[in-house]
Parts: C-alpha cells; sequence; structure tokens
C-alpha cells in the first residue's frame, strides 16, 4: 500500500529495462510566502504512461507542472527529466510543454507562427504533418489574433510537438475549447501516445481522465492524496449504487427501514437509493422485499471518488498500480 508520502516510484518497465523513467520527483516543497503551494510531493512516471493530475483549484498542479518545466525552482526536493535536468531536456527537444497561458505574436497567421517556431529548431518535424495532427490545416493562413481560444490552444499544442518530444506536459490542455475541439484534440492525443510518447496532463474534467489516462495523480493542499490507476482509484474509493423503485410507499418504506442498518439509504418519491461496498450482498438482501418494480445498479464515477478524497484531505491513499 502507498501512502500519499511514499518515495517515487519506478516503474517495472523502467526496471526491467534499465532505463531511466521519464519524471521523477523527490519530496518537493515550494511556498509562495504563508502558502504551501507543494507539500512534499513525490511520484515517478515510466517512458510512455500517460497519467492525469487532478486536483480542486490551487491544490498545487500548475506549481508542480512549472518546476517539472523549469519554470520555477523547488525550494527543496529534487526532480529529473529522464535522469537529468529538466532544462536540458527542454533544450534538446525531449520535454515539451502546452501551457495554457503561453503567448502567441497574433498578428501572424497559423502556419507563420509554426513554420517559426519550427525554424529556430534544430530537428523538426514537417510543418504540414504537424498542421494537419493538430486539425490547423483549414486555419493556416489565418491570424491568431482572429483565432478562438479553443483554435489558439491546438496551436500551442502544434508548437509542442514540433520537436517530437518524448515527454509531453499540458496544464488544462482543453481549458477553452467546445466539445469537438476537445474530442479532435483527445484523438491527436491518442495518436502522439501509440508513439510512445509520455504524457502528463493537468485538467479539471474528469471524463478526460477517465478516457485517457490509464493512471491518475490527485492533488489537493499541495500534497498527493491518491496515485494510481484510474479504474483502481474509482474502484478503491467507489461504492455500488442500488436504485430500486416499488410499488407502494409502504413496501418502500419497509425496505428503507431494514437496509438503513446495514447500508447508506436515501429515498425520494417512489426511489430508494442504497450504496454500500458490497453490492451483492445487498441486493441479495434487498430482492427478498415484496413490490419492487426495477432495480438498477450504477459504479461510483471518478468525479465522486475525487470529491471524496478531496474531502478527506491528507489523509486518503490508495494502492498504486503495480510497480
Ligand atoms: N506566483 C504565485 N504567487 C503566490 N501564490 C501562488 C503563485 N502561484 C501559485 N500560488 C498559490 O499556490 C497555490 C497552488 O496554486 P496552483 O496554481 O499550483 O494550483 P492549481 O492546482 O494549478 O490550481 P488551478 O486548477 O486553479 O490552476 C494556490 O494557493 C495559489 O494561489
Amino acid at each position: 500500500m502507498s501512502t500519499a508520502s511514499s518515495p517515487a516510484r519506478r516503474t517495472s518497465r523502467d526496471h526491467a529495462s534499465g532505463v531511466e523513467p521519464a519524471l521523477v520527483v523527490e519530496d518537493v516543497h515550494k511556498s509562495f510566502g504563508k502558502v504551501r503551494a507543494v507539500d512534499g510531493v513525490s511520484f515517478t512516471v515510466g517512458r510512455g504512461e500517460i497519467v492525469a493530475l487532478l486536483g480542486p483549484n490551487g491544490a498545487g498542479k500548475t506549481t508542480t507542472l512549472d518546476m517539472v518545466l523549469d519554470l520555477s525552482r523547488p525550494d527543496a526536493g529534487s526532480i529529473s527529466v529522464f535522469g537529468g535536468n529538466p532544462r536540458k531536456a527542454i533544450d534538446d527537444g525531449r520535454l515539451s510543454a502546452l501551457l495554457q497561458s503561453g503567448g502567441l505574436l497574433r498578428e501572424y497567421t497559423v502556419y507563420e507562427i509554426v513554420a517559426m517556431v519550427s525554424g529556430m529548431l534544430t530537428a523538426s518535424r514537417p510543418i504540414g504533418e504537424i498542421l494537419e495532427r493538430t486539425n490547423l490545416t483549414e486555419i493556416a493562413k489565418r491570424q491568431i489574433g482572429k483565432c478562438s481560444g479553443g483554435e489558439q490552444q491546438r496551436v500551442r499544442f502544434a508548437l509542442a510537438l514540433l520537436s517530437n518530444p518524448e515527454f509531453i506536459i499540458l496544464d488544462e490542455p482543453t481549458a477553452g475549447m467546445d466539445v469537438n475541439a476537445r474530442r479532435h484534440f483527445w484523438e491527436a492525443m491518442h495518436a502522439e501516445a501509440e508513439g510512445g510518447t509520455t504524457i502528463i496532463f493537468a485538467t479539471h474534467y474528469l471524463a478526460e481522465a477517465e478516457a485517457f489516462a490509464p493512471r491518475t495523480i490527485i492533488m489537493n493542499r499541495g500534497k498527493i492524496v491518491a496515485d494510481g490507476g484510474t479504474a483502481q482509484i474509482r474502484h478503491n474509493f467507489g461504492t455500488q449504487h442500488i436504485k430500486l423503485t416499488f410499488d407502494t410507499q409502504e413496501n418502500l418504506s419497509a425496505a428503507s427501514a431494514h437496509m438503513a442498518r446495514r447500508a447508506t439509504v436515501s429515498r425520494s418519491a417512489d426511489t430508494l437509493s442504497i450504496s454500500g461496498p458490497d453490492t451483492v450482498a445487498l441486493v441479495r438482501e434487498v430482492i427478498a422485499f415484496p413490490g419492487i418494480s426495477s432495480i438498477s445498479i450504477t459504479d461510483q464515477s471518478l468525479e465522486e471518488a475525487f470529491e471524496q478524497l478531496t474531502d478527506v484531505g491528507d489523509e486518503a491513499a490508495v494502492s498504486p498500480k503495480e510497480s
């Protein structure tokens, strides 16, 4: 069982291959005045891993990613990328980032800005391929100033891909994108990931973590409160919900009174909701009650697990995925 303060882990794949992990963050601290933005954070990301970094506003996600990107320095602790200094990985084009706030020159066209940055790199992927990958070909002649927030975010994504990085960090990459743009974006990310790129992304969209990241790290108040397989986090903290409808209020009341002794129950109109860890046992018990008209069982969503984790603060932790 790993706890929030356990040391950084190396994945079995990295152990086996003897290569350095993409990222090792060890006991990193960073304060702004009295605010402990990052308070003893440790985690390791193996090569080719895709990790979602979740947490409420002010949890310390951006501060952590900024330090990985050498935009600021830890007060204490260490960060290494591919076994070395993050700055070297950036300079070598191995680590790249898509940040929300990265400024773009508004008077240039999409093509011009991508071509300009491409020209500054010692090795760049072909501009046409990048525009295609990021769904920018059709708006290549549009001025940046006339692009929507979501389109500008796609331009930042294109710039991040130009150096053909092995490791990409994305801070809320789909902020400002509509549903369609988000879908295109994740399709493009999937294509990158299939090539073995290591990806860490901070997001507020839990659905994105569930859909895209096999591993999720949840931060709250500067600490890691959960680090594990995304499905496992949901499972470990999850209970299942059983919803029952009854033919009469009397039957509903009888079932409710009985089940309240074993599980968490709530009722509304003709529906009784029951949640607890051992759903199978609960269903066996509840099925004996007369007057049931329908039964449905649903898994707790990651969103609920997330709320539970960030409510309980520093104490919670889940087992990590296999290491
Ligand atoms: N430059 C700064 N000066 C002072 N305080 C800062 C600075 N940067 C971050 N903080 C504070 O550090 C804490 C962590 O902020 P951070 O931006 O890392 O959180 P976050 O998880 O990325 O939040 P969000 O999801 O809102 O972007 C917050 O309390 C924030 O106000």
